[in-house]
């Protein structure tokens, strides 16, 4: 984002999409300022959550309680005219037989490379010299896999292990496109012609940074990135007021899915289902996931045209998950987390001098106390998750991804996408949402071919979560045995985090286990869960709740929860 970037509150949308997307806009100042970088960019702050109601209430609650916000886009546009003006802004069943599977082909000795060099395949000069300046040589598999096909106009679906070069995959080829299309020079409002859809802020402004190195050379495209944001009610008023942001998706050529399965999946659907109705049916689409389960195959067709391509560069048999990343899991019950938590990361610490690690815990709330329980035991925290301010988000990420020696408490807004390099160990707290989540999260270590290490750690009852990885090379792990003075240090740290953050903790976890289908379903089995869970926070008796969060979770007369 360029530092002399405008801010200014705007409107946008048709009807169907200001519904869905309000928006606050930040225009970049005017390229003939001299201040802004070659490639322009705007952010809009896009936010539109409707409350919650019976069955979507509970999909919703499951989204928020993930930590990931509605979609965030990601957007290449004509240049010209976000340079000039500051302005308002905001298929059917998949065919089997359509099928295309790059796994055979294979990597070079066992890498996610493949053998063939950027330089011998049909791109442009002006994307291939990008290429080359972002130190790119050959394609990774999945980008070798897809390159032709997207090139010849088909839509894709592509599954390819994390890590292993999806974003230049999709972006590429999509450019290559856009570059044959007619230049428009001196637009005021120029088209959006490839509309990039991710499910969470860090992964979309990622996209945009890797976008605007494909297009160093392709001067005539620029790339905006649109955002959620908080301040919903103003917001929506100003979009719904101005129809231009819905006018240039008019100009949509190519659609982008990114996480697909994560976007297509009930929280998103509905969001998706509206973007999509007001773009252009005559466009191509790409899907790209390193999951890619069965549901998201049979309901592609809400994005895809009949004849897509199913590209998936994971061989038959192979894991989802990389070989050189070792995966553990250890059982303890929650009151022995923190200290497991403290023990672990100490050794890690000690035996690697350049230790970058990244503990995922349930919720935001649940996140924050965590991050202030180790902060507390002097290890080197960060913390990120919805609840931070923006500005806050970007200033750790960043630090994470330039930095060596950090422990990074996350919520699922760094469970996608996010492209951390040298990741040393991930360690899950608590159940991941599925199955995908879990791989997902993992998959932040091990990238580009460099080994890693995983560990999920679960109270006895969530042993059951272990059945949906067991195709998976996970194994289990002994509980480290705690010395007494760890015990006590780390019963000191817990003690002296705030009431504050242990009440919210307590409420935030009581609602992500309660939306779990296996947990959720017996009521006071979950409070006597949760009664753990303040215990295990030093807390005699569990906080009490509002009653009308109470309401809202349907834990309204179950006995055994305060309510105030
Ligand atoms: N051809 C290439 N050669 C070397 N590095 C590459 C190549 N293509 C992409 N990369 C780099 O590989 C890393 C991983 O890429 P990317 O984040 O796109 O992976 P991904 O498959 O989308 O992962 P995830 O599934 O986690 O989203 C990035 O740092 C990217 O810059």
């Amino acid at each position: 984002m360029a530092s002399g970037d405008l801010l200014l509150r705007t409107h946008a949308g048709a009807p169907v999409l200001a519904r869905a997307f309000p928006c606050r806009l930040r225009v970049p100042a005017r390229r003939r300022s001299g201040l802004v970088s070659p490639l322009a960019a705007a952010r809009v702050d896009v936010a539109g959550r409707v409350r919650p109601r019976g069955a979507a209430a509970v999909q919703k609650r499951r989204r928020r309680d993930a930590e990931e916000s509605l979609p965030f886009s990601r957007v290449v546009t004509r240049r010209d005219a976000v340079d000039e003006d500051e302005e308002d802004v905001e298929g059917e069943a998949p065919q089997l037989g359509a099928v295309t599977s790059a796994g055979e082909a294979g990597g070079v000795d066992g890498s996610y490379l493949s053998d063939t060099r950027f330089d011998q395949c049909a791109i442009s000069p002006l994307s291939l010299k990008a290429v080359q300046d972002a130190g790119y040589e050959r394609m990774t598999e999945v980008q070798e896999a897809t390159l032709p096909i997207i090139l010849q106009g088909k839509d894709v679906l592509a599954k390819a292990k994390t890590g292993t070069g999806k974003t230049v995959a999709f972006l590429l080829p999509a450019i290559e496109v856009l570059s044959t299309l007619p230049h428009q020079r001196n637009q005021l409002r120029p088209p959006i012609n490839l509309l990039v859809m991710c499910p969470t802020r860090e992964l979309a402004i990622q996209v945009a940074v890797e976008a605007r190195k494909l297009l160093k050379y392709h001067r005539s495209l620029g790339v905006q990135v649109v955002i959620g944001g908080t301040r919903l009610t103003q917001e929506q008023r100003s979009m719904q007021a101005n129809p231009c942001f819905s006018t240039r998706l008019k100009g949509v050529k190519v659609l982008v899915l990114d996480e697909a399965d994560r976007l297509l999946d009930m929280g998103f659907r509905r969001d998706i289902e509206k973007i999509i109705a007001s773009i252009p049916r005559e466009r191509q689409t790409l899907l790209f996931s390193a999951t890619v389960p069965e549901e998201v195959r049979q309901i592609s067709h809400v994005a895809m045209k009949k004849d897509y391509k199913f590209i998936n560069t994971v061989k038959e048999g192979d894991e989802e998950t990389h070989a050189q990343v070792s995966q553990m899991y250890m059982v303890a019950p929650l009151d022995q987390h923190f200290s497991i938590l403290y023990d672990v990361l100490k050794k890690h610490v000690a035996e690697d001098a350049d230790y970058k690690v990244i503990i995922f815990c349930t919720t935001a709330m649940v996140t924050k106390l965590v991050a202030e329980v180790l902060s507390q035991l002097k290890l080197n925290i960060r913390e990120i998750h919805s609840r931070k301010s923006q500005s806050a988000r970007t200033k750790v990420s960043d630090e994470f991804r330039k930095s060596k020696g950090l422990i990074l408490v996350s919520s699922d807004v760094s469970a996608r996408g996010v492209d951390y390099p040298d990741v040393t160990l991930v360690i899950q707290v608590g159940i991941p949402a599925d199955r995908e989540q879990y791989i997902h999260r993992l998959g932040r270590t091990g990238r580009k071919g460099k080994e890693g290490q995983g560990l999920l750690l679960l109270a006895p009852w969530e042993k059951y979560f272990l059945g949906t990885v067991k195709d998976l090379s996970i194994s289990e792990a002994a509980v480290p045995s705690v010395g007494s003075s760890v015990e006590t240090e780390v019963k000191n740290a817990v003690r002296k985090v705030e009431m504050k953050s242990k009440e919210c903790a307590y409420q935030a976890w009581l609602g992500y286990y309660n939306s779990n289908k296996t947990i959720g379903r017996d009521k006071s089995r979950l409070v006597h869960l949760a009664e753990e869970f303040s215990q295990s926070m030093g807390l005699a008796v569990p906080p009490a709740i509002p009653k009308n969060i109470l309401r809202k979770m349907g834990l309204n007369n179950v006995p055994g929860l305060r309510s105030s």
